[in-house]
């Protein structure tokens, strides 16, 4: 069943998952746990491309993964498409793209897509064609007859997207896509993001590349060691916070200092150097830094 866009396709209600030590090494016995994430809630809409930004370990992984019910959480509800419990039908309506894919190294290109085409019911002929435009817009349509073992890491990277459009998804998971893509396959997935956004596809990705996200974000949930700092709407963002100004005023005693201030704040400030008979000498316009935003909404420092 289609939905109509604005509605709300994923529903994430306090979310707690936490990790036991001996899931990490196992032989270690006892009950001490590791906190995976806790207690996020969050809602996407259809339509809407939403990414989770966080540095390594936030939590990123462990809240996509609830999502598509491949870890269960401790506490907390998840829902798709209205639905908590996913049928396989459901899943034929979801692209996925792993933080660390694994494909058989001796397969052709060919016949892994034809698998994956397989796993959707996916006619002959269609599968075709689709692996055809897939795979051109990835740019690696021409090694279509090559085995997988001579692919490079950036290459494995678009196989696994092209894995997770093929179906052309109502709503796509994509965990790290840009991991391992040199900044012109980037844009290619930026531009592939783009393209499913304006079909109407649903994009959810997590990522730790701030560059990445602030172009394509609409929205975008910062998480920080398994909490969700806030979630930032980003065209609100750009008319409320876009430009500082630099300001250069000249004071009573003839003195020169810069100051910064938020476009919402402009106004209060001119006013107040105005009446103090300051002079303004310079008036600069800085864009939105969603990396300075992230950096003070952590409150520490980013180690992109
Ligand atoms: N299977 C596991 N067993 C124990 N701890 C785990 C397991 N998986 C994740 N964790 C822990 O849970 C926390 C969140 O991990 P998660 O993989 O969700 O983060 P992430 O934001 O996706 O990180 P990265 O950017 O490095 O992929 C981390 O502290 C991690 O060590």
């Amino acid at each position: 069943m289609e939905m109509e866009k604005g509605t709300s396709v994923i529903k994430v209600d306090n979310l707690t998952v936490r990790y036991k030590e001996k899931d990490i090494w196992k032989g270690i016995k006892g009950g001490r746990y590791k906190r995976g994430i806790e207690d996020i809630s969050f809602e996407v809409k259809k339509g809407e491309v939403f990414s989770i930004i966080g540095l390594n370990g936030a939590g990123k992984t462990s809240t996509m993964k609830c999502i598509l019910g491949l870890i269960d959480p401790d506490e907390g509800r998840v829902s798709v498409f209205g639905k908590e419990k996913l049928k396989s039908t459901d899943f034929e309506r979801i692209g996925y793209l792993p933080e660390i894919s694994y494909y058989p190294k001796s397969m052709r290109l060919k016949d892994l897509m034809m698998y994956y085409c397989e796993l959707y019911n996916m006619p002959k002929e269609k599968a075709k064609i689709r692996t055809e435009e897939v795979l051109t817009e990835l740019g690696i349509y021409g090694r279509i007859n090559d085995r997988l073992e001579g692919f490079s890491k950036g290459m494995l990277q678009k196989v696994g997207l092209a894995q997770a459009v093929i179906n052309d998804p109502e709503i796509l998971f994509l965990d790290e896509p840009m991991s391992g893509l040199d900044p012109l396959a980037r844009q290619g997935v930026v531009d592939l993001i783009k393209g499913m956004r304006d079909r109407g596809t649903t994009v959810f990705f997590n990522t730790h590349i701030l560059a990445d996200v602030a172009d394509i974000g609409d929205r975008i949930a910062i998480i920080h060691e398994g909490k969700l700092v806030e979630v930032i709407c980003m065209e609100d963002m750009r008319r409320e916070h876009t430009y500082k100004m630099d300001i250069e005023v000249c004071e009573g005693d003839g003195r020169c200092r810069t100051e910064i201030v938020k476009r919402e704040g402009l106004n209060d400030k001119l006013e107040e150097l105005i009446k103090k008979g300051d002079r303004i000498l310079h008036l600069e316009r800085e864009e939105f830094s969603l990396k300075e935003y992230f950096i003070g909404s952590i409150g520490g420092t980013e180690n992109e």
